[in-house]
C-alpha cells in the first residue's frame, strides 16, 4: 500500500510510528541505537496482530527537483488486503484522538483584578508543536524525550521506592536556541497542559508562586523562565515583592512542592545560577542548547525547504554557515525572509552571518 507524501495521512503514519516505536524503546529500556523516527530512506518493522508490517519511507531519487516527492509504502505478508485496511483504520482513529488535544498555555493572571492573585489564566490554546520541528542534536533530543517518557510512565516505581515523584530539567543556552520551543514540543508530545511563569516578573512573591504551583493540574508541565539569580531576590528585607531563593527551593522540592509535574527551568545564564538551585535531585538533567552547529543548521535548511540531502544547495548552505555562531532563531528568521526561495537563502548567507553571527564566514 502506498501513501502519498502530499496526503494528510502521510504525517499521521509518521507520527503514529514514531509514537509506537518510542514507546517500545522506553519500555524495553533499550540503548540509543534504535531508529525512533521513520526518517527519509529508512524502513521500520512493527508487529500488529502477530503479523509484521514494514514501513518504508521513500524519496524521489531525482535530486534535480527542488521539491521532494515522498511516499510511505506499507507491506505485510500474505495475500489479503484486510490487515492493511485494519491497520490504516487503527492509525486513523489514533490520529483522530490526538487531534482532540490542543496545547494550552497558562500564565499567572494579572493581579490588578481583585481575587486574581495566585490564579492562572489561559494565555493561548494552539496547535501542538511537533518534536520534529525542533532541530537539535538527535541523541540529546532522544535522551530527553526518553527521560520524560520514563518519568511519566514510572509513577508506581517512584511510589514503591519512596522517591518523591518529581523530575526537573534545566534548559540553558543563548537566546533563540530553542529552549521554550523544545519544552512546548515535549508538552505537546506527551499531551501535557503547560503552566509558564517568569521569575523576571518583579511582582511575583514567594507566597504567590507557592499558591500557583499548588493550583496546577496533573498531568502538566511547569515552565519556569529566566531562572537565573538576576530574577531572584535576596531574602526578603521588608519588601513583599520578588521571589527569593528559599521560596523557589520550597516549591521545587520543599514542603510546598507539588508532585507528578514535569518542571522545566530555562536560563540564558547558567553561570549566574545559585549552585543550590541546580544540585542533583532538584534538577534531574541539565540540557545545553547551544548556538546552531553546521549539522543543525543544515537540517533546518532541509526541513524548511523540504530538500533532500543530495540537493546541491544543501552542501552550499552547509559550507556557508559558520559553526556555532548563529542562533537557530536567526536562521529561522532568514528562512522566513526567503520563504520559498532556497537559492536566495544560500545567496544571502553572508548578510545573515554579518548581521547575526559571532564570527565570519567559513571558507568553502
Ligand atoms: N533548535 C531549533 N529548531 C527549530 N526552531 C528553533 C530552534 N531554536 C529556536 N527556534 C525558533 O526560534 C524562535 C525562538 O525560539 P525559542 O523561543 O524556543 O528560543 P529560546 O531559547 O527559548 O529563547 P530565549 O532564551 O530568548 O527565551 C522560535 O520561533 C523557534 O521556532
Amino acid at each position: 500500500m502506498l501513501i502519498d507524501g502530499n496526503s494528510e495521512f502521510f504525517q499521521e503514519v509518521v507520527d503514529w510510528l514514531s509514537d509506537r516505536v518510542q514507546g517500545r524503546h522506553s519500555l524495553a529500556k533499550r540503548t540509543t541505537t534504535i531508529t525512533y523516527e521513520l526518517g527519509p530512506g529508512s524502513t521500520v518493522t512493527d508487529w500488529y496482530w502477530k503479523r509484521p508490517f514494514f514501513f518504508t519511507r521513500e524519496r524521489d531519487p531525482n535530486p534535480s527537483q527542488l521539491r521532494v516527492k515522498e511516499s510511505i509504502i506499507i507491506r505485510t505478508v500474505g495475500w489479503s488486503c484486510t490487515p492493511l485496511k485494519e491497520l490504516l483504520e487503527k492509525i486513523g482513529s489514533w490520529s483522530a484522538g490526538r487531534k482532540k488535544y490542543s496545547l494550552s498555555i497558562k500564565r499567572p493572571a494579572s493581579k490588578e483584578c481583585d481575587g486574581n492573585q495566585g490564579r492562572w489564566y489561559l494565555d493561548r490554546s494552539c496547535a501542538p508543536r511537533r518534536l520534529e520541528t525542533v532541530i537539535l542534536d538527535e541523541e540529546l533530543k532522544r535522551d530527553v524525550i526518553d527521560d520524560v517518557r520514563s518519568y511519566i510512565a514510572d509513577a508506581e516505581t517512584y511510589a514503591r521506592r519512596g522517591i518523591p515523584y518529581r523530575r526537573g530539567y534545566l534548559f540553558y543556552g543563548p537566546p533563540g536556541t530553542g529552549k521554550s520551543s523544545f519544552a512546548l514540543a515535549l508538552a505537546s508530545h506527551f499531551q501535557l497542559e503547560v503552566y509558564t511563569l517568569s521569575l523576571a516578573e518583579r511582582s511575583m512573591t514567594d507566597v504567590e508562586i507557592r499558591v500557583l504551583f499548588g493550583r496546577t493540574r496533573k498531568p502538566s508541565m511547569i515552565i519556569l523562565e529566566d531562572i537565573d539569580s538576576a530574577g531572584l531576590q535576596r531574602e526578603q528585607q521588608g519588601s513583599p515583592d520578588g521571589v527569593t531563593l528559599s521560596g523557589l527551593l520550597n516549591v521545587i522540592d520543599g514542603a510546598g512542592a507539588v508532585e507528578g509535574r514535569v518542571l522545566i527551568m530555562t536560563t540564558n545564564h547558567l553561570e549566574n545560577l545559585d549552585p543550590a538551585l541546580i544540585r542533583p535531585g532538584r534538577i534531574g538533567r541539565r540540557v545545553e542548547l547551544p548556538l546552531a552547529t553546521k549539522a543543525q543548521a543544515k537540517r533546518m535548511f532541509m526541513v524548511h525547504y523540504e530538500l533532500p540531502k543530495s540537493n546541491p544547495l544543501v552542501d552550499k548552505f552547509e559550507n556557508g554557515i559558520p559553526e556555532t555562531s548563529l542562533s537557530p532563531a536567526s536562521i529561522q528568521n532568514h528562512f522566513i525572509k526567503n520563504m520559498d526561495d532556497p537559492d536566495a537563502a544560500v545567496g544571502s548567507l553572508a548578510e545573515l552571518v554579518k548581521e547575526n553571527g559571532e564570527c565570519g564566514l567559513t571558507s568553502d
